[in-house]
């Protein structure tokens, strides 16, 4: 007989927790009970309009915030231990930057810092700053002011790597190099967390979203996932004649309408019936498309309909 062993959610090892954490300041509850778990190796996007608590989460998890209520735990133990240990890499939002030194004296420091450091010219060359190696920090434009803060948060061999809005500030070319490098280190087994306001990065990269709104998770699984839920789906098409706005703002199941020209665009909870109401008024679409929402059309409607609960 042969026995096999069967792998459990709870096998795995847990890289953060956070258990029924709360953070408030002054009567603002930045974060709301909130509890979470995160695994190896995945890549998590943190999602969340202007002031749903995403850098107050991501100033916990490092530390930097104590929370009022609730536990947060980094590998097994407090975020600051983690950190001493050289486990957590973070590139911060708000993050100033040593202004007189070189680029390469500041990468240097860091590595100097890390209890596992990289070498200093793998840090820059995967950074992408070798090329301002030897220009002073203060002298960076913003993205490359961005770059420098991404080789700190990447300086040592770190199991987490957090990072708030790091692409802000960066162009194309830099955004691709950036979440290339992302995708190795995941691959390599690290987590990496991020907070973002680009949805198509989030839905590009992120093998999981979590949506924040008033420091409450709304929202936790796959973009794929997420965008389901938001159960709604994209209706086009174009009309010849006379548009009536009126009449289709009253078809059943709408909850957007957009008429530009003769192009009409429509976000409906039921296509089917959306659809066939059009044709109900006697109207004749051309060039019809139904299709499911992006995640920032889904991240809208999810927290517009929590805004609407709360109305
Ligand atoms: N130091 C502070 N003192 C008082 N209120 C604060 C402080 N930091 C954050 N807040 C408030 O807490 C809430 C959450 O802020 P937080 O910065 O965590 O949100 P966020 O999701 O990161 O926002 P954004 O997308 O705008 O960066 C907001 O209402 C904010 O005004």
């Amino acid at each position: 007989m042969t026995t096999t062993a069967v792998a459990t959610a709870t096998d795995v090892p847990v890289v953060a927790g956070f258990e029924q954490v709360s953070k408030a300041y002054g009567s603002v509850r930045a974060v709301d009970g909130l509890s979470l778990t995160l695994r190896p190796g995945e890549t998590v996007a943190l999602l969340g309009p202007n002031g749903a608590g995403k850098s107050t989460t991501l100033d916990l998890l490092l530390g930097l915030k104590q929370p009022d209520e609730g536990r947060v735990t980094v590998f097994g133990t407090g975020p600051r231990e983690a950190i001493v240990a050289g486990r957590v890499g973070a590139m911060l939002q708000s993050g100033g930057l040593m202004e007189d030194v070189t680029v390469a004296e500041l990468v240097g420091l860091a590595c100097s810092l890390h209890p596992r450091p990289h070498p200093v010219s793998d840090v820059l060359a995967r950074a992408g700053v070798t090329q301002i190696a030897d220009r002073k920090v203060n002298k960076l434009s913003g993205g490359q002011a961005q770059r420098v803060r991404f080789a700190l948060a990447t300086a040592g061999d770190s199991d987490l790597i957090v990072l708030d809005e790091p692409t802000t500030g960066m162009d194309v070319s830099a955004r691709q190099a950036f979440w290339a490098t992302m995708r190795e280190q995941a691959d390599q087994g690290r987590t990496v967390l991020f907070a973002t306001h680009y949805l198509e990065e989030a839905d590009a990269i992120a093998d999981r979203v979590l949506v924040l709104h008033r420091g409450r998770l709304l929202a936790d699984g796959t973009a794929a996932e997420i965008k389901a839920r938001a159960g709604a789906r994209r209706v086009s098409f174009d009309l010849t004649g006379a548009v009536d706005e009126t009449a289709l703002a009253a078809l059943p199941a709408l909850t957007s309408l957009d008429v530009s020209g003769q192009t009409v665009r429509i976000q409906s909870s039921d296509a089917d019936a959306t659809v066939h109401a059009v044709y109900g008024l006697g109207l004749y679409p051309r060039n019809l498309e139904v299709a499911g929402l992006g995640l920032e059309q889904a991240f809208v409607a999810i927290t517009e309909a929590e805004e609407a609960k709360r109305a």
